[in-house]
């Protein structure tokens, strides 16, 4: 299927050392033509696979550079096909030159994710493997590192391949009682395929459930910064980045769009989310801005709610309508600022008024100066114990990929109907109907189902050279 012959530099710049990769039928052959073996008498494509050969890339009689090549042969590689790498001393200079020569002799250079599309292709791996590669090379902490192994070594694709071969199996019975419909027959034990359908829900609510986990670990955990204008959410943000990233000024509504940035706190990434001052305003873009506030307040799992301190009373009274509807099951942290300008009598008022209107499960309050940078490690420690995540290991089978998420809450409508479809006896047409569509959704996640268009934007987005 793949008559071209890829090459590509895999190493980033600026290492000493530097590597191309080099795959498909003609890999070897052409390799040979730059490379000569050091020891004069060895051939290079009679290397053995899995060895080095130390030798030199010559352009004509020039020598390019002193290097070491390796071989893999179709089909034990990472893409399946006959593979060979060099490696290089680390100067672009010289990986350009080696990169024209390959490319003299016949290669193409790889598009963006080509070496791993065509493992792919060839089987080496599925989908889901091939997508955790990506999220591999880009894992930057132990949790984001072993979701990706655990996926790559095959994690959830095993299991639900097992359970499709099973409702494979059952609905070619099914089928088959079509063929003999004038004889009314049952082939496929319907009490059986129930207690499969149970089996199958269990699994896909379970992966589709662990989704919420997976986001906040890959992602962060999403935290909206709201409050009214002026209330130093912005001056909280970057306290809590350590960097300047929103713009602070004494102008209300400054911040009219969302800003979003990650932490590592205590372990856990937070995805802070500042969002535009709430407050009635007639600017159409400040309008909008707010608008999105509370489309990003509902995708948030902790909400910082910033209160200035020294002007608390009316602006609780007002928003609480229309923020605390949109915080159940969120973990709400109400942030008193500017804390370092009241009296404590004042503190003291606004701390009984919290604690008789808003004491309930999952919602904290702070009193805080974010200029003067008071009390922010505190809020950092009611953060981190507020993102309670599960400790993971490279067992646990998370999803975090949402076209897997969006396949896997397809196949959990299409078993539930086939749940439904068993309890009313539906007949064995409807019946198939359904269980080829749950087959459909699962074999989406492996790559089997998937269409090309799909593909090509899955793996357009890899490095090149992976
Ligand atoms: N130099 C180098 N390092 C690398 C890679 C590479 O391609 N080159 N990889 C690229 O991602 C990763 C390793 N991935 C690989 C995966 C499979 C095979 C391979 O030869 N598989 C054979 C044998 C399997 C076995 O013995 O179990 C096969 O599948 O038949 C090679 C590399 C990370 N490090
Ligand atoms: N005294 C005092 N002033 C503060 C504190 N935090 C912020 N401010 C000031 O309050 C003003 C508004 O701060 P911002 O951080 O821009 O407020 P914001 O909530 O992001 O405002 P919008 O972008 O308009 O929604 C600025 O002048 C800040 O310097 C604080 O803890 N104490």
């Amino acid at each position: 299927m793949n008559q071209d012959t890829i090459c590509a530099i895999a190493t980033a710049q600026g290492g000493a050392i530097g590597s191309i990769r080099v795959s498909g039928p003609e890999a070897i052959s052409i390799t040979s033509r730059i490379f000569k073996p050091g020891k004069s008498n060895r051939k290079f494509n009679e290397q053995k696979p899995y060895t080095l050969t130390f030798g030199r890339i010559y352009n004509g009689k020039e020598i390019i550079d002193e290097v070491l090549v390796s071989l893999f042969r179709s089909p034990h590689s990472y893409t399946g096909e006959d593979c060979t790498e060099i490696t290089c001393h680390g100067s672009s200079y010289i990986l350009q030159q080696v990169m024209q020569l390959l490319i003299k002799n016949g290669c193409r250079m790889a598009q963006p994710g080509e070496y791993t599309q065509r493992a792919f292709l060839n089987g080496k791996m599925d989908l889901s493997q091939a997508e955790a590669v990506a999220d591999l090379i880009a894992s930057s902490s132990a949790a984001t590192h072993r979701l990706a192994m655990s996926q790559m070594r095959g994690g959830f694709s095993k299991e639900l391949t097992d359970l499709r071969g099973k409702l494979l199996d059952f609905t070619s019975m099914v089928e088959l009682e079509l063929d003999f419909s004038e004889e009314d027959v049952e082939f496929a034990d319907r009490q059986a395929l129930r207690q499969l359908a149970d089996e199958i829900e269990e699994v896909i609510s379970r992966l589709v459930n662990s989704f919420n986990v997976g986001n906040a670990i890959k992602n962060g955990v999403p935290v909206a910064i709201i409050g009214e204008t002026n209330a130093g959410k912005s001056t909280l943000l970057n306290v809590l980045l350590n960097e300047d990233k929103a713009i602070v000024s004494d102008i209300h509504g400054t911040t009219r769009d969302v800003i979003e940035d990650t932490v590592n706190m205590g372990g856990i990434t937070f995805r802070f989310i500042d969002t535009a001052g709430i407050r009635e305003t007639n600017d159409m873009i400040e309008n909008l801005g707010i608008e999105r506030t509370f489309q990003k307040l509902d995708q948030a799992e902790i909400v910082l709610w910033i209160v200035d301190a020294t002007d608390a009373n009316s602006q609780i009274i007002q928003l609480s309508e229309q923020i605390l509807p949109r915080c159940e099951g969120k973990h709400l942290i109400v942030v008193f600022n500017k804390a370092e300008i009241i009296h404590k009598t004042q503190k003291d008022s606004l701390r009984t008024f919290f604690q008789q209107n808003f004491l309930q499960e999952h919602t904290d309050m702070i009193f805080i100066s974010a200029k003067q940078k008071l009390h922010t490690d505190e809020l950092e420690k009611m953060l981190v114990n507020a993102a309670h995540l599960p400790n993971i290991t490279q067992n646990d089978i998370i999803v975090t990929n949402v076209r897997h998420y969006e396949a896997l809450t397809k196949a959990l409508e299409a078993i539930h109907r086939v749940q439904e479809g068993l309890d009313v006896q539906i007949s064995g047409d409807f019946l198939s109907q359904d269980i080829r569509e749950v087959i459909f959704h699962i074999s989406d996640i492996a790559g089997e189902v998937t269409n090309d268009m799909v593909l090509q934007n899955i793996f357009r987005n890899f490095c090149i050279g992976k």
